[in-house]
């Protein structure tokens, strides 16, 4: 089956000042994709995801997005964008209705009323519009700024870490709700440092000093990593857990709930680490395939901000 790409770049190359803050990506998106950008502050998400998307020119490289030329054709790609940021862009003291029209304006949207009142009654907030979105909770917000941005039907959603803030609840129906768009075909870009907005994209890439580390489907991820992971449960794990971090044989230990999970790439050392604890007899040790949650914090936990390699380096 060939997929069909939303995005496709080479050599993709971004220079500020004597930085080189994004060195030689190569990337494909497919359609209808969620595909997350990880890394540390500084590590060149953002500007990576701003070069596909023709909002800003890169130094080197070449590529298409949404089948126009990301250099060329720059001003017909932002037509076909949305982007969210963190800080929701709303106009606190601009009611419901009120901002959305104003984006709808900023499209030069025809048809503006019936638009705003069909985004209004998409989002369940009939009798509402005239409500100031100041006064809305973080979770409506929230919802109010995706639907502001996808107004206009783009084709491609950026979204810079955009559950920050809200609630747990109000964090599972807006994935619920990229799923739904993605499922339509919308592709979406989303530059994160949080897991559990990392664990719903489809693919992820990690980024560290401008370069693209990892690449890959989210469940090849820990594989691509080449991390093992045994699953580990029975007694005062808080105590065993400050053990097993104060000895420093095992690569990497977390508590979810009432398990802890001892995740390394030396799984050798990790299956003996196992034996000799198991001949304690006080705890289980369970081989388990690493996920997504171990790789990200594995991931995470080795990134220190990093902002862009010397030119000349
Ligand atoms: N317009 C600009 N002019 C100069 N330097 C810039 C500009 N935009 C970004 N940078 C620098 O480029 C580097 C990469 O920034 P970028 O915002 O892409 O990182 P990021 O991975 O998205 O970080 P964060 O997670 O903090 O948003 C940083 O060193 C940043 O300071």
């Amino acid at each position: 089956m060939t997929r069909e790409l939303a995005i496709s770049v080479t050599g993709l190359t971004k220079i500020f000042g004597d930085r080189k803050v994004v060195d030689g990506f190569d990337m494909e998106v497919a359609k209808g994709t969620i595909y997350g950008f990880l890394g540390p502050n500084g590590s060149g998400k953002t500007t990576t995801i701003r070069m596909m998307c023709g909002l800003l020119t890169p130094d080197g490289g070449e590529g298409q997005c949404l089948g126009l030329d990301i250099i060329r054709d720059s001003r017909e790609i932002k037509k076909r964008v949305g982007y969210m940021t963190q800080k929701f862009s709303l106009y606190e003291d601009l009611t419901i209705a009120e901002n959305l029209d104003f984006v709808a304006r900023m499209f030069g949207m025809k048809n503006r009323k019936a638009i705003v009142a069909e985004a209004v009654r998409d989002l369940g907030l009939e009798g509402r519009a005239g409500q100031l979105a100041g006064t809305l909770s973080g979770g409506w917000k929230q919802r109010l700024a995706l639907a502001a941005c996808m107004i206009h039907n783009p084709d491609l959603l950026l979204l810079d870490e955009p559950t920050a803030g809200v609630d747990p609840k109000a964090r599972r129906d807006f994935w619920d709700e990229i799923r739904r768009l993605a499922a339509k075909g919308v592709t979406v870009l989303v530059s994160t440092h949080y897991m559990d907005e990392a664990v719903q994209c489809d693919h992820i890439a990690y980024i560290a000093y401008g370069k693209k580390l990892i690449d890959g489907a989210a469940n090849a991820i820990p594989g691509q990593i080449g991390l093992s992971t045994f699953v580990v449960t029975g007694p005062e794990l808080t105590a065993l857990e400050d053990r097993l971090e104060a000895e420093g044989a095992a690569g990497q230990v977390i508590r979810f709930g009432a398990e802890l999970h001892v995740s390394g790439t030396d799984r050798a050392a990790l299956v003996a680490l196992a034996e000799r604890e198991r001949a304690r007899g006080s705890h289980e040790w369970t081989e388990k395939r690493a996920g997504l949650e171990e790789a990200f914090i594995y991931l995470m936990a080795g990134a220190k901000d990093n902002f862009g390699a010397e030119v000349a380096g």
